[in-house]
């Protein structure tokens, strides 16, 4: 059975430029893990229901992949939506899960892509990379760039504009706190506490320069505006700071560019 990579990302930077509704608008450099990814396929079960095999702290119901499969459902024709249906029946989602849950890797979100993925290639639905993000986004703001899939991109709006950035792909090294950081939490806590959204000019020199000298010039707190509000909620995370370390998206995942070795 084919075996399908679901990719971690980090946040190289991440900048918030205003609000919507319940959300926050951003600007931020997202980066594909190529080293840390879960791996799913499809495997033949018995029972008819919709199953979801792995290493899972929540419900199916609360499942990133659950959640793509109902808003799959919901945006297919009646005929398509009977064939992702008897597939569902037939075959479960096996995960083998790599990437740690609430560590700011965008795990639960590359499931979800992938998921979508997956069906839109086996039942052949003919569904482009556009209305699979648009599926995606409903599940979560990070889906869309999993769904298409860049080493590297320049992600705005709430996550739904996804823009290609050219730049060699970066290796990292990663370690995930065992803090469970609420994502809406820290929101809120920027919202209230650390509101200061970039202005346009800025938001331009950030799109348009290199991970790498990114990560040469900003301090952690710079590149991620998200940092401070983690940190004042959750206090114990700043024993596990380590300098030269980045933050990605609302934590508790610092990284690092690896080192080449000579
Ligand atoms: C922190 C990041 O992971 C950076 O990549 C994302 O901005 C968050 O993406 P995510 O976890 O997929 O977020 P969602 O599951 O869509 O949203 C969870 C909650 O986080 C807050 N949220 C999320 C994204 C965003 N741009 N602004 C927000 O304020 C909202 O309260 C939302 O209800
Ligand atoms: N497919 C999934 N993989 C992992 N966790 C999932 C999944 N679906 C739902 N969850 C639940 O979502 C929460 C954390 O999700 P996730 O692993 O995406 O973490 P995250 O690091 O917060 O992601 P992000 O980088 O988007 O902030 C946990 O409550 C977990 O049980």
């Amino acid at each position: 059975m084919k075996i399908y990579k679901a990719y971690a990302k980090v946040n190289i930077f991440l900048k918030i430029t205003g609000i919507r509704a319940n959300y926050h608008e951003i600007i931020s450099r997202f980066m594909r893990v190529d080293s840390l990814y879960d791996e799913l396929s499809f495997v033949s079960k018995e029972s008819e229901e919709f199953k979801i095999i792995g290493d899972f702290s929540c419900t199916t119901e609360q499942n990133t992949i659950y959640k793509a499969y109902i808003y799959l459902l919901d945006s297919l024709d009646e005929a398509l939506s009977v064939s992702l249906q008897n597939l569902m029946q037939k075959y479960a989602v096996h995960v083998k899960k790599n990437i740690p849950a609430f560590a700011g890797l965008g795990g639960g979100s590359s499931d979800a892509a992938t998921f979508l993925k997956m069906c839109n290639e086996v039942l052949h639905l003919g569904l482009s990379q556009n209305e699979l993000a648009i599926v995606g986004l409903k599940v979560g703001a990070d889906v869309p760039f999993f769904v298409y899939g860049f080493d590297s991109a320049n992600v705005g709006g709430i996550g739904e504009v996804v823009e290609e950035f050219r730049e060699p792909l970066l290796d990292f090294e990663v370690f995930t706190p065992k803090i469970e950081i609420s994502t809406p939490k820290v929101y809120a806590v920027y919202r209230e506490n650390f509101f200061a959204p970039i202005d346009g000019f800025k938001t331009n020199e950030l799109k348009t320069t290199t991970s790498y000298d990114i990560l040469k010039k900003m301090s952690i707190d710079e590149a991620n505006d998200l940092f401070k509000p983690a940190l004042q909620e959750y206090r114990e995370l700043k024993n596990y700071y380590k300098q030269g370390y980045y933050f990605s998206g609302s934590g508790s995942s610092f990284f690092k560019v690896k080192e080449k070795e000579k």
